[in-house]
């Protein structure tokens, strides 16, 4: 490996610097620096109120933060529109879970590839041209791996409309990584869900992590799961970064425990 190889696999592949956000007189994000290496999981955790939701608007470009930069694998995509980020390989779900209800779960999947282009143009699906076939073919085999590994290959033909809410959060998973991302930022993707339903969500969620080498930036009231499987944890308090360290570090730190649990100091 060349030293600029090593260098770039070192070099963050998300870094934020001084992103604020305000709504009127409420700073939604105080200032924050945070930096996400290539491969690795951290979860944001905090207060109701803590600026968790913001963060990901930010990163994902729904929100154009007052001051600051979001730099994507050393690029700057600050003023980058949403789709122009997922095209680069930033992917996101969201707490409320958005699958096309009137397709079935294979075309929810193979849709999120064919927007990200390849498709093959106009011309060639006019005229089926075989290359356009061969590329059909690849692309619904990628599905339908991509549907065994978030395990839901038996819902392959179902209409997306109406699955519970368990196997939709699963669909949208697939949608996220059926095109390998580079980073995968996941909304409180257990929320609502039963301790069953959650259990296997986050063991998908771990197989994709394990499968794909993407890094992950979780929202998750689920402690048990960030505290299990993030190498990191990014503390928000009042929009401010209040801590950031591993698991280990973030429960012994005082000020996370009085922050975030409440405690009152010694
Ligand atoms: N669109 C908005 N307009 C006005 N204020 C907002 C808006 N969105 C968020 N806020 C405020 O910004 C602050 C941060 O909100 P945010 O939703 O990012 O927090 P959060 O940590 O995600 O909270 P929760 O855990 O409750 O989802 C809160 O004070 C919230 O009331």
């Amino acid at each position: 490996m060349s030293d600029d190889d090593a260098e770039h696999e070192r070099s963050p592949v998300l870094r934020l610097r001084d992103v604020t956000v305000r709504f009127g007189g409420v700073v939604a994000l105080d200032a924050v620096d945070l930096d996400l290496s290539p491969g690795e999981t951290l979860g944001i955790i905090g207060p109701n109120g803590a600026g968790k939701t913001t963060l990901f608007d930010v990163v994902s470009g729904l929100r154009a933060p007052a001051t600051g930069t979001v730099e994507f694998a050393g690029d700057d995509i600050t003023r980058r529109s949403p789709a122009t980020r997922a095209r680069l390989g930033l992917r996101r779900t969201y707490q409320a879970t958005q699958v096309f209800g009137w397709l079935s779960v294979e075309d929810n999947v193979l849709t999120a590839l064919e927007w990200r282009g390849g498709g093959g143009g106009f011309v060639s699906d006019l005229l089926r041209l075989p290359a356009r076939q061969q590329r059909e073919r690849s692309r619904r085999e990628r599905v339908r791996e991509v549907l065994d590994l978030c395990g839901i290959s038996e819902y392959a033909a179902r209409n997306a409309g109406g699955l519970p809410l368990g196997v939709a959060r699963l669909v949208e998973l697939a949608r996220a990584i059926v095109d390998p991302p580079a980073v995968l930022l996941l909304d409180e993707s257990t929320s609502g869900m039963d301790a069953d339903q959650a259990a296997i969500l986050i063991s998908r969620i771990e197989a994709v992590g394990r499968e794909t080498g993407c890094a992950m930036l979780l929202i998750e009231h689920d402690m048990e799961f960030i505290v299990g499987r993030c190498d990191r944890i990014a503390v928000l308090d009042s929009g401010r970064l209040l801590a950031q360290g591993t698991p280990a570090e973030i429960q012994a730190n005082p000020d996370v425990r009085r922050a975030y649990l409440g405690e009152v100091a010694a």
